[in-house]
């Protein structure tokens, strides 16, 4: 019986690709176009047939573990020995075990360990700031084509793991240590943020973004030994308290021209309100050379979210999510533009968010895109969150969000594909 085309398809590229000689992009990690993604073969299928060989029950797995003593409520420690540590060497996982020492030392040692002592991978033990450092560190190496695609374990025990509990469903280190006994993989989108003129780029998994929670995410650094987690709420509160303007100017690329990407536009009134010169312009002129659909919003912004996938805080109770038609592995970023200024406008935001209401308000944009171009304009916070981590921009910082052309593995299966 013929197979079904999308099958035939499916199977004839797989064919192709391992067939031919991998061809990267060797401007790739520095010029972060999306435009490389599309040069590549689809990953996605590949990952599925690699992790097929690979989720042998008993078989021995050799991996680093990764822990940061200070995360959360610095019970890392605890949770990792007492809590997980038995039920990976049961399940056949010969583990090295090392304590961070000093913020980076996880992408120090993501950035130099010899990958092959380790093939089954790094577990990370902590928040998402630390699964953040080993993924660039393993992205700085020099033989990041490999390192990209090199398993990345987490054991929740941090301030908020969004990326385990919104990508593979797992909110408590117990069950995340199950579902790594129980083997596989999911591939994951991994997207660069660069500093254009400094020419830095900082990589991430969940979303980055500006403005508010950025200016938070900053003061929230100063009480992060005094509060732990607590700190983003005080932060939030003095922060809005004393809330400042945030001006911008950003050009996006959507995701599918031509078609309709705006998932959630702006109202026409609202866009007339909002926005000093925020019109939709075609056609724009970047870098000397028209691109089309190049959209661009310039005004106040309340905040901007650039999202991976859908960020479901694991704190919390009603554990809403930002960006809900985001997808770890859609080849496209969600971006959540919430315009205007002012506290009345935040506090709306906010309640409406915590009820998953956010989208509905005349003032926030929601569109799928393949890249944005951020620009703080004035006195406006020039700095950037990525993952929970602060970047800090100088002057007049520009920041570009974009796909890498290839994808990252996180140890545990997709639910999706358990269903
Ligand atoms: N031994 C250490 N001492 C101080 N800081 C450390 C240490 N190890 C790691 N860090 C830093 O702690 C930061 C937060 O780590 P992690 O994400 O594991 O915890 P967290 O409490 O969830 O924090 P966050 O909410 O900021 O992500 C990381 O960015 C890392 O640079």
């Amino acid at each position: 019986m013929p197979l079904p085309r999308k099958l035939r398809k499916s199977i004839q590229r797989n064919a192709y690709f391992l067939t031919q000689k991998r061809k990267f992009v060797p401007h790739c990690s520095s010029d972060l176009s999306t435009s490389c993604r599309e040069e590549v073969p689809n990953y996605l299928s590949i990952n599925v047939l690699q992790d097929q060989s690979n989720t042998k029950p008993g078989a021995t797995r050799k991996v680093l573990v990764i822990l940061n003593p200070n995360s959360g409520f610095r019970s890392s420690r605890d949770v990792f020995y007492k809590k997980v540590q038995s039920t990976l060497k049961l399940s056949g996982f010969k583990m090295e075990v090392i304590e961070t020492a000093y913020a980076g030392h996880a992408k120090v040692l993501s950035s130099t360990v010899d990958l092959q002592k380790f093939p089954d991978g790094i577990i990370c033990v902590g928040g998402d700031g630390i699964v953040n450092e080993v993924l660039n560190g393993l992205l700085s190496r020099d033989d990041f084509e490999v390192a990209i695609r090199f398993p990345i374990g987490i054991i929740p025990a941090g301030s908020d793991n969004s990326l385990v509990w919104t990508v593979l469903g797992i909110r408590d280190p117990v069950s995340a240590a199950i579902a790594l006994t129980k083997g596989g993989f999911t591939p994951i989108d991994v997207f660069a943020v660069k500093w254009i003129q400094a020419g830095v780029t900082h990589f991430g998994l969940t979303a980055s973004y500006y403005g508010f929670v950025a200016d938070v995410l900053q003061l929230s650094e100063k009480f992060r030994v005094q509060l732990g987690p607590f700190r983003y709420v005080v932060a939030g509160l003095l922060k809005f308290l004393s809330l400042p303007q945030y001006r911008f100017e950003v050009d996006y690329l959507p995701a599918s021209p031509g078609r309709n990407s705006e998932l959630r536009p702006l109202t026409k009134k609202c866009h007339e309100q909002l926005s000093d010169d925020g019109k939709v312009r075609r056609g724009t002129q970047i870098n000397g050379r028209i691109e089309d659909n190049w959209v661009t919003r310039n005004g106040e912004f309340l905040g901007i979210f650039v999202c991976n996938h859908f960020c479901k805080p694991a704190q919390g109770l009603l554990s809403p999510v930002i960006a809900p038609k985001a997808q770890h592995d859609d080849g496209s970023l969600d971006l959540i533009l919430v315009h205007g200024s002012g506290r009345l406008r935040l506090f709306c935001f906010f309640i409406a968010y915590q009820l998953c209401w956010h989208l509905l308000l005349p003032y926030v944009e929601y569109v799928k895109i393949k890249k944005v171009k951020i620009r703080p304009v004035g006195n406006t916070h020039n700095g950037c969150g990525v993952d929970g981590e602060l970047l800090h921009g100088e002057d007049k910082a520009e920041w570009q969000c974009s796909l890498l052309p290839a994808q990252g593995r996180l140890l545990g299966q997709d639910p999706r594909a358990l269903k």
